[in-house]
């Protein structure tokens, strides 16, 4: 474990251990192998294997039988994925899989692609969907399966979580359905006697109600896989690990945005490295109201961190005038940020006599899943969602090697860690601010007209209401966001023509899926009354009630 490899940027990073390279892949410990089609989930349910405290890692879905068995897989998954398995040249399995499976006892899950995949393999049928299934849906398991307990849950309804297109019309020989869902389609099926399954929605997302039973099962039951895997290590195999890629001579920048990511990341680089390490946050003019001050006061207060301010706002805002496509916005940032450390590292040059070398990101899976598909991760059938600033918006000849320790874990495994490190519990309770800011919160031209002072006013009494509310800490992420609309509106009997502004509240787990969070008519009545009156230039208020899928949590 520990290889220095490649990263998205061809910088070097230091890999976790939790989702090894492809040359960290040669062990002989059995484990399971997640086969990836593009999903962006692959690494979701990774993680979810290793909560259960189960050894596991992914490769590509077409992955050849020699890196297959070389991994010595007990159970392989197939994720989903993107493409339609009808597409001529869609990703697909090496030829004599099953064989292989059958012939190694290997007991395999497909999920939706990769369920698609069985049927398709072993002679069934799929076809495009006449109704698709995105976010909630109803299914009832409709015959004895362990997968739902055996009899215990037939005929029970429960929530999954569904992203789909196509789906399965006929079987192979040897399958049989074991749940549906409410329009009927077939979302369960096994063949038991060869041990393989398939689930067409995701057992793996939170937001699956029951999916982690059912999963559990299949992991810990049916395929019978062993709980040796401890997640603790996890710290002092980074320490370790950042120690002897940084070496004793060289110095890191840590990027501190005041989010959780970055406070956690920074604690343990802390501990490996001492006062070699500077932290530096960057006032970008995207920030909310009052954050700077705010977020620069936690620091000294709770984190005892040395950090360096630096107000960098008329070089963000400059270059994104006129800008209103969101991936050029991102791209933008993205730069600039490495710009401003970069301008920074050689200010410390000055006092330190040496350039750091490193930065620090708190860079998490999710930002890296939606971005752009890893190396290491097994990922390339992955379509680009967006491409994060920490991630996909960095420039390609950037001088900083970069350290991003928390790369393979999601929030919620960030947050269990931080905890193990003691940071401070007000930074691992805030919710997330994505690096951008508000520019992917004001749609369109982020400098355009009073467009930020109105969205951080909005921003500013929404949260506050939460807060008072006493909803905080029950809402994973809650913010405003700024439309380059205009409405008609009757204020005081005169007529307005002002801006409409969005508020979007979620619950999740892991920001790789997302419901609404359903607030009371009556706060919501209040919340619009104290947004209309209390900040000029707005006359309307609307509520976002989609969930991820198919809409994603910022609406940029
Ligand atoms: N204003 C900023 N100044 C310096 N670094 C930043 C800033 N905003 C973001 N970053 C860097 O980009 C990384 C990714 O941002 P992201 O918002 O995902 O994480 P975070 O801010 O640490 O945590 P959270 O997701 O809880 O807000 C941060 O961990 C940090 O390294
Ligand atoms: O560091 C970040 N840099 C980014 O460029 C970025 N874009 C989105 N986010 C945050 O990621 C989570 C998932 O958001 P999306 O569903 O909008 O992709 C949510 O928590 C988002 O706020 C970002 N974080
Ligand atoms: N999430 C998935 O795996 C989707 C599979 C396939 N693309 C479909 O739409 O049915
Ligand atoms: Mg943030």
């Amino acid at each position: 474990m520990g290889e220095v490899s490649p990263d998205v940027n061809g910088n070097s990073f230091s890999s976790s251990g939790l989702s090894p390279s492809p040359a960290e892949v040669e062990v002989a410990r059995p484990c399971v192998l997640v086969l990836d089609f593009g999903s962006q989930y692959t690494q979701l349910i990774a993680r979810r294997i290793r909560e259960m405290g189960v050894y596991s890692l992914s490769l590509p879905g077409d992955a050849s039988r020699d890196r297959i068995q070389g991994s010595n897989p007990a159970v392989i998954i197939l994720s989903g994925g993107p493409e339609s398995v009808e597409t001529p040249g869609s990703p697909s399995l090496f030829d004599g899989f099953f064989d292989y499976t059958r012939a190694n006892g290997v007991t395999v899950l497909g999920i939706c692609y990769g369920m698609q995949l069985i049927v398709k393999l072993l002679g069934g049928s799929v076809k495009r969907a006449t109704e698709q299934e995105y976010g909630r849906t109803e299914m009832a398991p409709c015959a004895s399966s362990v997968l739902y307990g055996d009899c215990e849950n037939v005929a029970k309804p429960q929530v999954v979580w569904m992203s789909h297109g196509d789906e399965c019309v006929r079987l192979p020989d040897g399958f049989s359905v074991v749940a549906r869902s409410e329009q009927g389609t077939i979302v369960a099926i096994e063949n038991a006697d060869a041990r393989i399954y398939g689930l067409q929605y995701h057992p793996e997302v939170t937001h699956s109600e029951r999916g982690m039973e059912t999963f559990r099962r299949f992991i810990l039951e049916i395929a019978g896989a062993k709980a040796d895997w401890n997640m603790e290590d996890v710290m002092e195999e980074q320490i370790r690990e950042v120690r002897r890629v940084v070496g004793t001579e060289q110095h890191a920048i840590c990027a501190l945005s005041g989010g959780v990511d970055s406070a956690v990341a920074a604690t343990l680089i802390h501990k490996a490295l001492g006062d070699r390490l500077h932290c530096v946050f960057v006032d970008n003019g995207l920030l909310r109201y009052q954050e700077r001050e705010r977020v620069m006061a936690t620091f000294e207060r709770d984190m005892h961190l040395p950090v360096t301010c630096i107000d960098a706002s008329e070089q963000f805002l400059s270059k994104l005038k006129g800008v209103t496509d969101p991936e050029k916005k991102r791209k933008i940032i993205g730069g600039e940020f490495i710009a401003v450390f970069e301008t920074f590292a050689l200010t410390m040059e000055k006092t330190l006599g040496k350039r750091p070398r490193f930065l620090v990101q708190g860079t998490l899976y999710p930002d890296v899943i939606e971005s752009c598909p890893p190396p290491g991760s097994g990922k390339k059938h992955s379509h680009t969602i967006k491409s994060h600033h920490n991630v996909g918006g960095l420039p390609k000849d950037m001088k900083f090697k970069l350290i991003e320790p928390l790369k393979w874990l999601f929030k919620d495994e960030v947050r269990a860690l931080g905890a193990l490190l003691q940071v401070p519990r007000s930074f691992l309770k805030r919710h997330p601010f994505p690096g951008p800011g508000l520019a992917v919160r004001v749609l369109g031209d982020v400098t355009a007209g009073d467009a930020l002072q109105i969205l951080r006013e909005v921003d500013e009494i929404f949260i506050n209401c939460i807060k008072e509310a006493g909803l905080y800490d029950e809402i994973w992420q809650a913010f405003a966001v700024f439309l380059p609309i205009k409405s008609v509106g009757v204020q005081g009997d005169q007529r307005t023509h002002s801006h409409v502004v969005a508020l979007r509240a979620i619950t999740s787990h892991d920001g790789m899926t997302a419901d609404w969070y359903q607030f009371t008519p009556q706060f919501l009545a209040s919340v619009s009354a104290k947004v209309c009156n209390g900040v000029r230039g707005v006359n309307r208020v609307v509520y976002d009630i989609t969930s991820k899928p198919p809409a994603t949590v910022e609406w940029e």
